[in-house]
């Protein structure tokens, strides 16, 4: 490899992947995606780089073939002059649309809904507003948003944003938060005073990747901005020299921190809603899951039955009922969401099977 391992590494890359890497290219890493073609970052600089016809065929086939941003990329340079995108190496983790499913050995595929929004993501803010319009930070948003995070395979860490707004009345706050995410590191920043900030950007010390969920004003962009120490999300234009001498503009979704480690910032992420999050809902309830072991029923639904162990807790004052209600909730989603993953895997099989039948059909014709 001509490439210099040192800024590659601080782009996230791990020499593992190199073993993947195809002869006669270099690894790049996808800083944003369009129709055909990434803008990736290189050892030797920006670069815009269409995906090859083999690329565009198996993302025909398989719309999770699609490079994304986060994606490792292998690139070559084409006679013609150009960088074209070669394959994408395997993700380490995925942030995935509703459509995507997982086969039992962890693997991806996707229907036409499908869709891969993120790759090798290592930890996923979850931004939540102390104080949202007159309401306080909404427990059962972030239970929603660790789910997704949990299913992704990175490493959820909740953030209660504009922590200036609420004052004497933070550790109250912070207190239900905990108990809505348990196992989970949480921090309280504003972005006004840099409180706290320093505290999330350690989670990206060295090469870590992160995306930022939240709903809209949460002030995902201003903790982006306070963690670049720049403000890249308004001035994303980025005009680079790339290695044959050419310039180009480059509009990043990824951006790398000047002190380590990146940040995902796409508007793609920030809308989508539907992702499959069964996993995810119990490692958010984890505490229910624990509590539902000592169930007189196995199948316990915690809702009438007589020796629940859920019910009691609740009852106790140990489980808040807000948060029974919130798993419920979440429950009946995922569930919304498998049985529509089924049925479209099921259509997915009559498909091919017409397909089959047709050409059966087509050889035994005289
Ligand atoms: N008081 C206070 N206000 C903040 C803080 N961080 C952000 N804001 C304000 O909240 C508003 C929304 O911030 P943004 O960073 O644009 O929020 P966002 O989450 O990126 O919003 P979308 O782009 O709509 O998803 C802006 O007016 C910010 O100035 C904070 O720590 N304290
Ligand atoms: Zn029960």
């Amino acid at each position: 490899m001509t490439t210099t391992g040192h800024e590659l590494s601080l782009l996230g890359w791990r020499d593992s992947l190199a073993a993947d890497l195809p002869g006669g290219t270099v690894p790049a890493r996808v800083a944003r995606v369009d129709r055909g073609a990434a803008e990736v970052i290189a050892a030797d600089g920006d670069h815009h780089a269409p995906y090859s016809a083999r690329l565009r065929r198996a993302a025909a086939e398989d719309p999770v073939a699609l490079p994304c941003v986060g994606d490792w990329a292998a690139i070559s340079w084409l006679p013609e002059g150009r960088y074209e995108l070669r394959q994408i190496l395997p993700r380490r983790t995925a942030l995935v649309r509703g459509g995507v499913s997982r086969d039992s050995r962890g693997g991806l595929s996707g229907d036409s809904q499908g869709q891969v929004l993120a790759a090798n993501v290592d930890i996923v803010f979850v931004a939540e507003p102390a104080m949202h319009g007159d309401d306080f930070a909404d427990l059962g948003r972030i239970e929603r948003l660790l789910a997704l995070a949990w299913e992704s395979g990175a490493r959820p860490v909740v953030v209660i944003t504009k922590a200036d707004l609420l004052g004497e009345h933070l550790p109250g706050l912070l207190d239900d938060v905990a108990a809505a995410a348990p196992g989970v590191d949480l921090h309280a920043v504003s972005a006004l005073d840099g409180e706290g900030v320093e505290e999330v950007r350690a989670h990206l010390s060295g090469d870590a990747t992160a995306v930022i969920l939240g709903p809209s004003g949460a002030g995902k962009s201003t903790l982006v901005n306070a963690l670049a120490g720049a403000e890249v999300m308004e001035t994303q234009q980025v005009r680079a020299v790339d290695g044959r001498g050419r310039h180009t503009t480059v509009h990043r979704e990824l951006v790398p921190l000047s002190g380590g480690g990146l940040v995902i910032d796409t508007p793609g992420i920030r809308r989508v809603g539907m992702y499959e999050m069964s996993q995810g809902v119990d490692m958010v309830f984890s505490d229910i899951e624990e509590l539902s072991e000592h169930c007189r029923f196995a199948d316990c639904a915690h809702e009438t039955e007589p020796g629940c162990a859920v019910l009691a807790a609740v009852e106790e004052g140990e489980l808040p009922e807000r948060r029974l209600a919130s798993w419920r909730k979440l429950q009946r989603e995922a569930a919304w969401m498998a049985r529509r993953g089924d049925a479209r895997l099921r259509a997915e099989e009559t498909r091919k099977w017409k397909i089959i039948h047709k050409s059966v059909r087509g050889r035994s014709r005289p």
